[in-house]
């Protein structure tokens, strides 16, 4: 039976919608703390609860390992996502993270760790109501445990320790279709290798196409061309955190990033996000600001390569600079950082840029989801003002 587990959460319902006499807002009301379960869900007998703690190097590793082995591929298996170690310690540990919220399931006799999800906390506005969520990632159970229905345990185990926190709403994507998407987007991919994407067969030579006029189709200049374009710097976040809070404003679902939010997500860190803005040569004015994050990919069964850099487009924000200008400076840099390719959801004002910047469409969408949060419509991609790693 279709979403057996789905359909006993509150989570929009597929029969709801359409039915928009259902108010925005959430669909529970909290349970008082002393009413949420204290102790864990069961787990099947041959496996445990336990906490990781990214900031051991050894669980770090463990964790690392079991994404590099079992984590999202895509739809055809050829590629499968290969989060850096340094990017897992920062995408779970931002400002207010609970430890608790790192759980892992390993098996008792063994100590393996055999899967993984994770929480953290965030700010999130819903048109004008800011809401404490949590943020679930990394759902992952290893390719052996598959339909053993290790997964809705899980679920039901973070959302009690997020519960736990006073903490009754979540967000998260899937490239699945679960009850009920809040909105879904088409993901997008510019070539800065193409010979490289071509030869490991994520990408096609296209008809009447030889492979040097491909590669002078997507050739790129050498330098960016936006006078005051450079890296963020720590001193720069007072000038982002209110570009970007004022331009979020005109999404219906969007971060509510405050200063030390801003130094964490956004601050460049080696291999992980790159930032970079633009300050107005004569008025030293911060006008605009653009961002992507590092999301290599193992890549699946091929005898000359292993590994595809990807990147991927995180926070933009024009208020001088055309949006396709500082969108095609950020290709520049990312080409000269030696990314293969350059990925991009039609979220926020991406529209405007794809396929001038010769962006071409993937082949699967990414679907979003609220938890204990109804939302009155199904959103337009361009209304989203979210990106999750
Ligand atoms: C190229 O290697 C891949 C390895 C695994 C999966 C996919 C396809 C895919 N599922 N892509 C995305 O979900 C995606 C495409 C463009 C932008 N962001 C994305 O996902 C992000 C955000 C959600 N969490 C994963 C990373 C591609």
């Amino acid at each position: 039976k279709r979403h057996k587990f789905w359909e006993t959460q509150p989570v929009g319902q597929f029969k709801d919608l359409g039915d928009t006499s259902l108010p925005e807002g959430p669909i529970e009301p909290p349970t008082p703390l002393s009413e949420v379960k204290q102790e864990p869900y069961n787990l099947p007998s041959p496996y445990e609860w336990t906490t990781c703690d990214m900031d051991s190097e050894e669980m770090c590793n463990e964790v690392y390992v079991l994404l590099t082995n079992n984590y999202v591929e895509d739809d055809e298996n050829m590629f499968r996502f290969n989060y850096s170690k340094e990017f897992l310690r920062w995408a779970l540990r931002p400002p207010g993270y609970y430890r608790s919220w790192h759980i892992g399931v390993r098996v008792k006799t063994s100590k393996k760790l055999v899967a993984f999800i994770t929480g953290v906390p965030a700010k999130i506005r819903v048109r004008d109501t800011v809401v404490i969520m949590a943020e679930i990632n990394f759902l992952c159970v290893h390719k052996k445990l598959r339909s053993k229905r290790l997964a809705p345990v899980m679920i039901k185990e973070v959302t009690r320790r997020v519960h736990m926190e006073n903490i009754w709403q979540a967000a998260y994507t899937a490239g699945v279709v679960l009850p009920t998407p809040i909105s879904t987007c088409q993901y997008w991919h510019r070539s800065l290798n193409p010979k490289k994407l071509i030869d490991v067969g994520f990408s096609r030579l296209g008809a009447r196409m030889t492979m040097s006029r491909t590669i002078k189709l997507y050739k790129l200049p050498d330098q960016t061309i936006t006078p005051g374009f450079r890296k963020m710097e720590p001193h720069d976040v007072p000038a982002v955190t209110r570009l970007l809070r004022n331009y979020l404003k005109q999404f219906v679902v969007a971060p509510d990033f405050d200063e030390n939010d801003v130094e964490h997500w956004l601050l460049p860190k080696e291999g992980v996000i790159d930032s970079f803005l633009v300050e107005s040569p004569v008025t030293h004015e911060i006008t605009d600001f653009c961002s992507f994050y590092t999301l290599p990919s193992s890549i699946l069964g091929n005898q000359n390569h292993t590994t595809l850099k990807a990147a991927y487009s995180y926070y933009n924000v024009s208020t001088k600079t055309p949006l396709i200008q500082l969108m095609n400076d950020a290709l520049i840099v990312a080409k000269k950082k030696d990314f293969d390719v350059f990925n991009a959801l039609d979220v926020m004002q991406n529209d405007s840029f794809l396929k001038e910047l010769k962006f071409g469409p993937g082949d699967g969408k990414l679907h979003y989801y609220l938890y204990n949060y109804r939302t009155k419509h199904v959103l337009r991609s361009s209304e989203l003002g979210l990106v999750l790693l």
